[in-house]
C-alpha cells in the first residue's frame, strides 16, 4: 500500500487523467494476481521464452478483465438514512482495497427471500486482500436486520452514520416532499400537539432519529465495538470532509488535493 509521503503514483496519474474509479483500483493489482491475456493463440505459453510473457504480448483493455470473486460483504453501512451514508461510502471507496455494490440492495429488509446467493451476486468482484461494501440506510431501523445480518456473519464490521436527528428528520422530510407535493407542513406532521410541545414521535422521519432506540436492537446481536460510528455533520459542508478529516488518512495517501474533484453543491468525489 503506498504511503502518505509517497511521490505521485500512477493511481494518482490516472485519477488525475479523470479516467474512472474502477481503472484507479486496477493499478493495485499485484502482477501475479493479473490472467494471462490472450496473445497465446498465437504462440503457445509453452513455447514461449520466459523473458517474453510480459513483454511483447499486447494486454486487454483493463475494463473487460474479470479480477477475483464475489464476496458477501465484510462491512456494510447499515445506516441512517439522510445521515450522509452516500458521502461516507464514496470516500471509504476510494481506497483501493475496497469495493463496494453499486446501488443500496435492500437484501436484509426486502429482499431477504431471495437468499443469499442472489445477495452475492449483487456485489463486486474482489480479490482476497479487499474488503467488500454495500450501504443501505434502512437497515438501522429494520428490526428484523441485526439477526439476519449476523446469521450471515456474526464477524460483520457495521457502521452507521449519524446525523443531528432534527436536521436528519427535515432531509428526510423534503426528500418526501419532493415526491409528494401536497403533504402537510413539517410542523403539522412533527408535534402530536404543538402547543404542548409534544412531538409525534411515531411520524418515521422522527422515529428514525431515534438511535439509542435501534441501537438497543442491534446489540442483541452485535457487540458494540463491531459498530463503528461515523458523524456525517463533517461531510455535509461542501468541499470539506476529505483532506481534512483525520478519520480517512489514507484519502490523502492515496489522492492528491487537487485530484479529488467535488460535485458542486454536494462534495461527493465525481465516479
Ligand atoms: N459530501 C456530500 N456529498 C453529497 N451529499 C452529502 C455530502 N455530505 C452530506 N450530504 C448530504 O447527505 C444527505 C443524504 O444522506 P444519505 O446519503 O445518507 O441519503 S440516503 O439515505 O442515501 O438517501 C443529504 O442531505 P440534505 O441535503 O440535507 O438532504 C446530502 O446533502
Amino acid at each position: 500500500m503506498q504511503k502518505a509521503g509517497d511521490p505521485i503514483s500512477s493511481c494518482q496519474r490516472v485519477l488525475a487523467d479523470g479516467a474512472k474509479r474502477r481503472i484507479q483500483k486496477s493499478c493495485v493489482l499485484p502482477l501475479d494476481a493479473r490472467p494471462s491475456s490472450g496473445g497465446a493463440s498465437r504462440l503457445k505459453t509453452d513455447q514461449r521464452p520466459p523473458s517474453a510473457l510480459h513483454i511483447d504480448t499486447p494486454s486487454p483493455p483493463m475494463t473487460n478483465l474479470k479480477f477475483g470473486n464475489k464476496k458477501l460483504p465484510n462491512a456494510i453501512i447499515v445506516g441512517v438514512k439522510k445521515g450522509g451514508t452516500r458521502a461516507v461510502l464514496e470516500f471509504i471507496r476510494i481506497h483501493p482495497d475496497v469495493r463496494a455494490a453499486g446501488t443500496e440492495t435492500h437484501f436484509f429488509d426486502r429482499n431477504y427471500d431471495r437468499g443469499l446467493e442472489w445477495y452475492r451476486g449483487l456485489m463486486p468482484r474482489t480479490l482476497e486482500s479487499q474488503i467488500t461494501m454495500e450501504k443501505t440506510p434502512s437497515y438501522f431501523v429494520t428490526k428484523e436486520t441485526p439477526h439476519r445480518i449476523s446469521a450471515m456473519s456474526r464477524d460483520t464490521k457495521l457502521i452507521v452514520v449519524v446525523r443531528d436527528p432534527v436536521t436528519r428528520a427535515i432531509s428526510d422530510y423534503t426528500q418526501t416532499l419532493t415526491k409528494t407535493p401536497d403533504l402537510p407542513s413539517f410542523q403539522d406532521l412533527a408535534f402530536r400537539n404543538q402547543s404542548l410541545g409534544i412531538v409525534d414521535t411515531s411520524w418515521n422521519a422522527i422515529r428514525i432519529g431515534l438511535y439509542a432506540l435501534h441501537l438497543e436492537n442491534w446489540l442483541r446481536y452485535f457487540p458494540l465495538a463491531q459498530i463503528h460510528f461515523v458523524s456525517g455533520e463533517p461531510y455535509h459542508r461542501p468541499g470539506r470532509g476529505v483532506g481534512s478529516d483525520a478519520r480517512l488518512p489514507w484519502v490523502k495517501a492515496h489522492c492528491h488535493r487537487q485530484t479529488l474533484l467535488f460535485q458542486p453543491h454536494q462534495g461527493l468525489p465525481l465516479p
